[in-house]
């Protein structure tokens, strides 16, 4: 075996570092040698001394290089150290000149006093308590970080994750990772299972503790409920977490028991079969179930005329003759307290919004419009001329610092003044929001859910519009017939083919959908790259610039994946440049300008309007642009439509490329151009109604390439996302006695 040396110096530069594992290559010197080093490291600076263990080996391709196992940093003890360590930044509230004056007076004391009586430093000019304050802050922080982060490597903890691990438990990061490192689990984003189970290995922690057991558990679940599960049935739970624990299910009964005792899950039986929850996945099932009923069974405030004469007379006032089913629908928004209207593209269902909106407007009753997305309610105001808005701004979303969580102004003590409410792309609300937004209802609303039941359901947990359908609990009008303007558009018309399982019409050059033919891979990649140098922009006027052209994709993985698509894409549409600042982030790069999309919910982060409002909530799906990146202060600023973003470095896992989206991520978004690849997917993925939210995303242009005899095998797949979502269930069970 290899002897460990120690070697003492600095790092000279740095040659190769990884942000989001802190793993790097550089070069370091000591008093009489230069050398490669390579390890990983928490944060390098040039300034700090570092004491290095471990030993000289030979790359085959880099030759020696010197492997680190262990680190310390010291901290100089001359002052012209000192003064250079303070200059570099390290510490906030300290700029170059404050470093000179706070050493000429203390000298090699400096940094004992900034530790130990950082009140002697108000004897210096220019300091006043809330500097001190915050040099005091972070000196502590920037010490305690190192010690806690060093002390987290050794569990095998990636300094990214050490700095979100810090940032939450602060000075108790250490003990709380010990003694329970199953916590990160739920705690950190961007932590799994698999590792906390890596980390409990090496503290020793036993496979059957109980942290360890009800983790699993737990984590087992939540795999579930990401793909859109409310519950999961018990045996079908059981496999998945003896599989992923490796334990009795005897063990895990047990564990099973203690957790609903513990009231964070709930154990019920749906049509009797057993079942188990989320707690609050169960209370939102239970709320959401109970205001329908109480809502349907509220007060109905009379109508001051014949529901049919409003309807005659808005027809004459807007000049439109409806389709019977339009008819139906606006009729039955008038005379119940909840109606769902849905249908396909081209359906009328905007046009019936319309209407419905003049005569309550004329009835004097007042009208809330809203819509789960920014983009969706963007849309819905420009289309009907009523402002729309998101159904977060319409409840107050807020965030509660107190909570540390998501809260809504609005609710069942602060309920919605409005007299009725239209949603629109309901498909896309899930359950938590369903339940936020009916809370705040009172009883004698009148609620209008509109949406196309056909699309994929919400990306977040619950089937919240089609369990409500397939209830028959909540009156429901289908339009069906395509309008005439509607119908000139192949996009439409196929879409709906598509949707009742027909192939279809393919060529044309006219037509606002083609298929293009291309066999393999390489082809189809070949293709898209054309369509976005140019060629589309040249060929259709509506298409302005590349940021209209959308690619999606069915998955994730390989050459036709996001993640290769979106590094195509990327050299074509932004290539590097001297002028446009990039960061690495593991094997994606991050450059000024790249189209960007935040994939997961994040309630805290906080936004800025250009000398405007500012607020908090990045959601998933959420697309933007990258405005600057700052390399100095390791920061990315994030353009979403006017709303701007800091990442900090370790919250970059939160971003990714977006010229390439997956459908699913898709949802609810609507772009002039869509281009789609149609290659040998997995069978999960190539579904009829995966084709069709794709094709129903395009607005001008959908061009499709690859092969039509497998986008032929995906309209004949109508295997619907299976999801468990007890909804319909409970809608079914129609006595209101316990609930009410
Ligand atoms: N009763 C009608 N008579 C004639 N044209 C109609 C009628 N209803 C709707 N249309 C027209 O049909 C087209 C589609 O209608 P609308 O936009 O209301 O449908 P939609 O279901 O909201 O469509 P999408 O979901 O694609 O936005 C529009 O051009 C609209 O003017």
């Amino acid at each position: 075996m290899a002897v460990t040396e120690i070697k003492i110096g600095k790092i000279t530069q740095v040659i190769y570092n990884n942000e989001s594992n802190g793993f790097a290559i550089c070069l370091f010197e000591t008093e009489d040698e230069q050398f490669k080093i390579s390890g990983m490291f928490h944060a390098i600076n040039p300034e700090i001394t570092y004491k290095l263990e471990g030993n000289f080996k030979i790359h085959p391709r880099y030759g020696e290089q010197f492997n680190v196992s262990a680190y310390e940093e010291q901290l100089p003890d001359d002052a012209e150290g000192i003064r250079v360590f303070l200059a570099s930044g390290a510490i906030r509230g300290i700029g170059p000149n404050m470093a000179k004056r706070i050493v000429d007076k203390f000298g090699k004391d400096a940094l004992d006093i900034i530790e130990e009586n950082p009140e002697a430093l108000l004897s210096i000019n220019g300091l006043g308590p809330k500097t001190v304050e915050k040099i005091a802050k972070s000196y502590k922080e920037s010490r305690e970080f190192t010690k806690i982060s060093l002390g987290l490597g050794g569990y095998g903890i990636q300094p990214a994750q050490a700095v979100k691990i810090y940032k939450l438990y602060g000075d108790k990061s250490l003990e709380v990772v010990t003694e329970n490192p199953y916590t990160l689990v739920e705690d950190i984003y961007g932590i799994s299972f698999n590792k906390a189970d890596e980390i409990a290995d090496r503290i020793g922690i036993e496979a059957e503790s109980e942290f360890r057991i009800q983790s699993g558990i737990k984590y087992a679940l939540s795999v579930f409920s990401n793909s859109g599960s409310t519950y999961v049935p018990k045996d079908i739970l059981l496999e998945s977490a003896i599989k992923l624990l490796d334990i009795s299910s005897e063990l895990i009964e047990e564990n099973l028991t203690t957790l609903a005792f513990a009231g964070e899950i709930e154990l019920d039986s749906l049509d009797g079969v057993p079942v188990v929850y989320q707690h609050f996945f169960y209370q939102a099932e239970q709320s959401v179930t109970y205001h329908i009923k109480r809502i349907m069974n509220g007060y109905m405030p009379p109508l001051a005329a014949d529901p049919d004469n409003l309807i005659n007379a808005a027809e004459a006032e807007e000049r439109i003759q409806l389709s019977g089913d339009q008819r139906k629908a606006i009729r039955a928004a008038l005379t119940n307290k909840i109606t769902i209207i849905t249908g396909g593209p081209g359906t009328g269902k905007t046009t019936v919004i319309n209407l419905i909106v003049r005569i309550f407007k004329q009835m004097g009753i007042s009208v809330a419009l809203a819509a789960p997305t920014g983009r969706a309610a963007k849309r819905i105001t420009e289309t009907s001329g009523v402002e729309a808005m998101t159904i977060h701004r319409l409840l107050e979303y807020v965030y509660s610092e107190d909570e540390n969580e998501m809260e809504f102004g609005r609710n069942a003590e602060n309920p919605l003044e409005e007299d009725s409410f239209i949603v629109d792309e309901a498909s896309m609300i899930d359950l938590m929001l369903m339940d936020g937004f009916l809370s705040a209802l009172e009883d004698d609303s009148r609620l209008i859910i509109v949406g196309d039941a056909d699309q994929l359901p919400s990306v977040g947990a619950g089937n919240v519009l089609l369990d409500m359908i397939n209830s028959d609990y909540v009156p429901t009008i289908r339009l069906e017939e395509i309008f005439r303007q509607a119908s000139e558009s192949r996009i439409v018309v196929n879409a709906h083919s598509i949707n009742s399982g027909e192939y279809p019409e393919t060529g044309g050059r006219d037509s606002d959908f083609f298929f293009m033919h291309r066999r393999g891979e390489e082809e189809i990649r070949e293709t898209i790259e054309e369509l976005v140098t140019g060629r589309l922009e040249s060929y259709y006027d509506f298409v302005k610039g590349n940021g209209d052209i959308q690619v999606l994709t069915p998955t994730r993985k390989g050459g036709l994946g996001t993640a290769s698509l979106n590094e195509m894409l990327q050299s074509i549409i932004n290539p590097a440049s001297e002028e446009l600042n990039e960061r690495k982030f593991g094997s994606k790069v991050f450059r000024e300008g790249d189209k960007v999309m935040q994939i997961r919910n994040n309630y805290q982060m906080e936004w800025q309007q250009l000398g405007r409002q500012s607020g908090r909530g990045i959601f998933n799906g959420d697309m933007g642009v990258i405005n600057t990146i700052d390399n100095d202060n390791a920061k990315v600023v994030v353009d979403f439509d006017g709303r701007f973003v800091t990442y900090d470095s370790e919250e970059l896992d939160e971003l990714e490329l977006a010229y390439a989206v997956t459908v699913h991520k898709s949802q609810g978004c609507e772009f002039p151009v869509v281009i789609m690849p149609i290659s040998g997917f997995p069978p999960m993925l190539a579904t009829r109604n995966l084709l069709y939210t794709a094709i129903t995303r395009g607005k001008k242009l959908v061009i499709l390439v690859g092969s039509e005899e497998r986008m032929h095998r995906m309209i004949d797949n109508n295997r619907i996302d299976e999801r468990y979502t007890g909804l319909e269930a409970r809608l079914r069970e129609v006595d209101m006695g316990g609930l009410l």
